[in-house]
């Protein structure tokens, strides 16, 4: 698959939990290998329901696609196990970083070469690799997991998750509860495994300052519809479009007319190119 070819499709994703909550109302999205794709929505928009359903993890939650379909590659997401979608390069890191907490570092990262059936000496090699993104994990590789900072579990999550040898990361907000100077540090690492490796990345973030400083394109979900797509260069500068939909309220008078607007017409659906 070359660099610009559609790596991932989301059509029309209806998703319920409990076959009571409507999560999701129908959103489609798509990303192109070697992109970074930045979900953003308020608390509670369907970001994690939309993530976990592109891993087919969504019956574990008690939820159930009841409407859609998503593809990955050409294959039928919702047909394959989670495990199978990791062997095929679809990998996840969840919200909350997820180390297993009494392992230490190095055991954990382990674990991620292993769920791709990893041999030996590509574990090895792995391992360098991952160490010379995050040099700090190398010195902390004995630590238990559970005992290191915040920082230091979501770097273990994500380079769990690069022992698996992803074509698409998907990450659910990695920046949670951490320190702005420990965001950047793994946005720009992030960056660079995109921009080198041309690493496809989808995250969802609360934090749109950030998710836009890095990503290509952003969709933006708001009660579990999308309503809002484009260049997350043009939704940067717009100040407007942040207030809108990114409860970013400026004091500008555009500002507040552009509040108004969203909450008239909440199920609109935008493209900035
Ligand atoms: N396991 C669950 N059981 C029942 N309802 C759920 C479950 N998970 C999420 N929901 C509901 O589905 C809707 C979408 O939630 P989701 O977690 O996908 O949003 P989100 O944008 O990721 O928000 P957050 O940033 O708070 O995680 C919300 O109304 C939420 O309460």
């Amino acid at each position: 698959m070359s660099q610009g070819e559609i790596q991932l499709v989301v059509d029309r994703l209806e998703a319920v939990y409990n076959h009571a909550i409507v999560a999701l109302h129908g959103v489609s999205l798509t990303i192109r290998r070697g992109e970074i794709l930045a979900l953003l929505g308020a608390n509670g928009a369907g970001k994690s329901t939309t993530l976990k359903s592109i891993s087919n993890l969504l019956q574990a939650e008690r939820g159930q696609i009841t409407r859609g379909s998503i593809h990955f590659e050409g294959i039928d997401v919702l047909r394959t196990r989670p495990s199978d979608l990791v062997r095929h390069g679809l990998v996840q890191v969840l919200e909350g970083r997820h180390c297993f907490r009494a392992l230490n570092v190095e055991e954990n990262l382990v674990t991620g070469g292993l769920g791709r059936g990893s041999s030996r000496v590509e574990i090895v090699q792995d391992l360098e690799r991952v160490y010379s993104i995050f040099p700090g994990l190398k010195a902390k590789r004995r630590e238990t997991s559970g005992l290191t900072s915040g920082g230091e579990q979501q770097m273990t999550a994500i380079g769990r998750a690069l022992m698996s040898r992803p074509r698409l990361l998907v990450l659910d907000e990695p920046s949670m509860g951490l320190a702005p100077l420990i965001i950047r540090d793994i946005f720009r690492k992030l960056k660079s495994l995109n921009e080198s490796e041309g690493l496809s990345i989808l995250l969802a973030e609360q934090n749109s300052t950030v998710a836009l400083q890095y990503a290509d394109r952003a969709t933006v979900l708001e009660n579990g519809v999308a309503v809002l797509e484009g260049a997350a260069e043009v939704l940067r500068n717009r100040d407007d479009v942040r207030a809108f939909y990114l409860g970013e309220r400026t004091v500008s008078d555009e500002g507040s007319v552009s509040a108004d607007r969203a909450v008239d017409n909440p199920r609109a659906f935008e493209t900035i190119a």
